[in-house]
């Protein structure tokens, strides 16, 4: 049963760097946004201790603290931030239709998709317990590499973002070992090629990650096996990688928006557009290429600047506001 309908001009799906900066455009244009945070308010960098490739922050900064800055400025234009998980939408009609916890209906007259990705990782409890100790267990190279220069690490992943991810460690760590569980790559040859002609990449095929091994706080090493020999070995690391691939977290758009074979949202290139008009999308759901918290706040600035424009075109009331560029 539904409550009372809800209507709103601008509906953000998401609390990332996406949804918070697409809130503090909208908010900022007049567009009174209402933003649902998900079951993790702050989005991924809420689970890293240090961020410091945003600009803005010379000495670097906590994820925690980042997103609640976020989202204090978010607020400070009176953003409506609210608990609840979007569990359903229907774009098929000319309102755009979304459920708040199952029960609750809001009609929109625009919607950005701000609900990120989730890195997948192998499901050990060590690599786990490593993980959330921020102890050298990371899904992301570009992030976390500059944490290891000149010292050893281990990647797990054999498609073309795992060579991507090693080659781009090679260049800061002392020595880099690529576990690969078949006795090839899945990723292409230029990519497989570039990874098997850099010295300091060790390739071990046929090789899958037995534990992370480390003193409680942090990596010393990864033991592996090797699956057609069984012989199991111990490799010396401070930093363990998993590069097996992201999880958008799109599945209730399917059947609404056009998606890649892999869940990702497909906009419409140089643009937050999908192909439902009063649609749109910012950050890591519609992003594998570069899955940065400053290309997901770019987009989401994208989004705002959108959605702001398709109001105008559709309502003449409606104007484009020029506090965006105050
Ligand atoms: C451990 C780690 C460290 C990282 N370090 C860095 C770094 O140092 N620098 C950097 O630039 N990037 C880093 N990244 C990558 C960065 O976190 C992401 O690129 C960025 O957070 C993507 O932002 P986003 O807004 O698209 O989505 P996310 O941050 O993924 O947020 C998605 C949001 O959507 C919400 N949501 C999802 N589904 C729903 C739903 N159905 N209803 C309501 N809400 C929903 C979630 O609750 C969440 O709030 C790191 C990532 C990880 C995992």
């Amino acid at each position: 049963m539904s409550d009372t309908i809800e209507h709103v001009k601008c509906l953000i799906i998401g609390s990332g760097p996406a949804g918070y900066t697409a809130a503090i455009y909208a908010a900022r244009a007049n567009m009174n946004p209402v933003l649902y945070q998900g079951t993790q308010p702050g989005g991924q960098l809420t689970t890293t201790n240090e961020v410091e490739n945003f600009p803005g922050y010379p000495e670097g900064v906590t994820g925690p603290e980042m997103m609640m800055q976020l989202q204090a400025q978010a607020q400070r234009f009176e953003a409506d931030i609210r608990d609840g998980w979007i569990t359903k939408v229907d774009f098929s009609g000319d309102i755009h239709k979304v459920w708040v916890n199952e029960t609750k209906e809001i009609h929109c007259d625009t919607v950005i998709i701000s609900t990120g990705a989730s890195a997948k990782y192998l499901g050990l409890d060590s690599e786990q317990k490593y993980l959330k100790l921020g102890g050298g267990v990371s899904a992301c190279a570009v992030c976390d590499g500059f944490f290891y220069r000149n010292q050893e690490v281990v990647i797990v992943g054999a498609g073309d973002s795992a060579c991507e991810e090693a080659h781009y460690l090679s260049k800061l760590c002392k020595k880099v070992t690529m576990l690969v569980r078949r006795d090839e790559f899945r990723a292409s040859k230029i990519m497989a090629d570039r990874v098997k002609n850099t010295q300091n990449i060790e390739i071990l095929f046929n090789t899958e990650t037995d534990e992370v091994l480390g003193d409680g706080q942090v990596v010393t090493g990864v033991r592996v096996f090797n699956n057609q020999t069984k012989v199991k070995q111990e490799l010396p690391a401070t930093g363990f990688f998993v590069a097996i691939g992201h999880k958008p977290n799109t599945d209730i758009f399917k059947g609404f928006l056009n998606l890649d074979e892999t869940g990702y949202i497909i906009n419409k290139p140089g643009t937050s557009k999908t192909n439902i008009d009063g649609v749109f999308v910012s950050g890591d759901a519609a992003d594998h290429v570069y899955r940065q918290a400053i290309t997901a706040a770019g987009t989401g600035c994208m989004a705002a600047l959108d959605a702001e424009r398709y109001l105008a075109a559709k309502d003449a009331s409606f104007e484009v506001s020029t506090s965006t560029y105050n």
